[in-house]
């Protein structure tokens, strides 16, 4: 049995309960480097627990559509922060919490140029580019202790819609 989720655009309203949609909407909170530059200032809500901050590189291959989804994972002890590094829109997967076990997942699309911060502990679907290349900036949690839990479901669901 497949269970489908249709993609929708993101928005930060409806990433909310997830994490934080990092763009450039609206007029930056600074203006620096002599006028040369909009600073949208501290966007994200980063949190490394008893870790640290690392920042690293993850070179990953675009996905084809219809997605299976057969596993979400989550990570209890940080947040974790996805910055393309292409002017790709790329999948953000997200399931609410329900009783310790993910609930029916959402899809979402971005924008060319927005970045997504999941909040510690939110159960999402690893790194999904759409297109090539699949490079992007990650920050998260440098530490020691376990710092993934993964869910793999009994029956997957069938990710649909638009790639762009
Ligand atoms: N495992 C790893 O470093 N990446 C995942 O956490 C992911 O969300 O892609
Ligand atoms: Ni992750």
């Amino acid at each position: 049995m497949s269970r489908e989720i249709v993609i929708q655009p993101i928005t930060a309203l409806a990433f909310a309960p997830f994490g934080d949609l990092i763009d450039c909407t609206g007029a930056a909170d600074k203006i620096i480097n002599q006028g040369q530059c909009g600073r949208y200032h501290d966007r994200a809500g980063l949190d490394f627990g008893d870790g640290h901050a690392g920042l690293s590189l993850f070179d990953a291959n675009p996905r084809a559509l219809p997605l299976t989804l057969d596993m979400v994972e989550r990570h209890p002890e940080g947040s974790q922060a996805f910055v393309p590094m292409s002017q790709h829109p790329f999948l953000v997967i997200v399931a609410p919490d329900d009783g310790g076990v993910p609930g029916t997942p959402l899809a979402f699309r971005t924008e060319p140029g927005q970045a997504v911060n999941y909040h510690r502990g939110t159960w999402h679907g690893v790194l999904t580019p759409l297109h090539a290349p699949g490079l992007f900036a990650v920050l998260d949690r440098i530490g020691v202790g376990d710092n993934l839990q993964e869910h793999w479901f009994t029956h997957p669901y069938r990710i649909v819609g638009p790639a762009s």
